[in-house]
């Protein structure tokens, strides 16, 4: 069964930007364009304009996310992945772009797709301080805890040493 979709309400600031929209059925971005031209030069980073701007429900957020196929082909990618739009921000969505690749510069032209959108609902929470916090069987385990020499490490002491192995949390050892 397809739920309904959430109704959002969005202006346009710039009159000839394409309304967002879902490229295939199901899928969870919508893709965000640039309204103007941009080059970066590797290792650098803008902030690009999408010309829309929208109200969200009390209880919902948007997340801006970078698009693979950008980041795989360009290396570009957003550093404050995913960028959150808060329901009550009214002003325009931008994209904060960087240029990772470290030899060559990537061009954006007008209207070129940048970051996509991801509408979510959101919980607001209420924080009560306590003395101790509930045991748990993670406890304060992180950081590659459940990897061979950060595990062992993390026995030893709260941090995990330069000289580990960096990749046993990818081996899952
Ligand atoms: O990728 C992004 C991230 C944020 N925003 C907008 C919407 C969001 O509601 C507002 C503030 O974002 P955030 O809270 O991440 O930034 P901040 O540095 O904490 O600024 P502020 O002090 O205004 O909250 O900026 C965007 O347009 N694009
Ligand atoms: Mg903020």
């Amino acid at each position: 069964m397809t739920r309904a979709p959430v109704d959002v309400l969005l202006r346009r600031l710039d009159p000839e930007v394409p309304v967002p929209s879902y490229a295939r059925p199901g899928d969870a971005g919508c893709d965000l364009v640039t309204t103007e031209p941009a080059e970066l030069a590797p290792g650098e980073r803008t902030v690009l304009p999408t010309g829309v701007s929208i109200a969200l429900p009390e209880g919902y957020a948007a997340f801006v996310h970078p698009r693979s196929g950008l980041a795989a082909r360009c290396g570009v990618s957003l550093p404050n992945a995913p960028g959150t739009v808060d329901a009550g921000y009214r002003g325009e969505i931008k994209v904060i772009v960087a240029n990772l690749d470290p030899r060559e510069s990537v061009r954006f032209e007008r209207f070129d797709r940048i970051a996509q959108l991801v509408v979510q609902q959101v919980e607001n929470v209420r924080f009560h301080e306590v003395a101790e916090l509930p045991g748990s069987a993670r406890a304060a385990g992180g950081f590659g805890s459940t990897g061979g020499h950060a595990a062992a490490a993390q026995q030893q002491s709260e941090y995990v040493p330069v000289g580990a192995d960096r990749h046993s949390d990818l081996r899952g050892q």
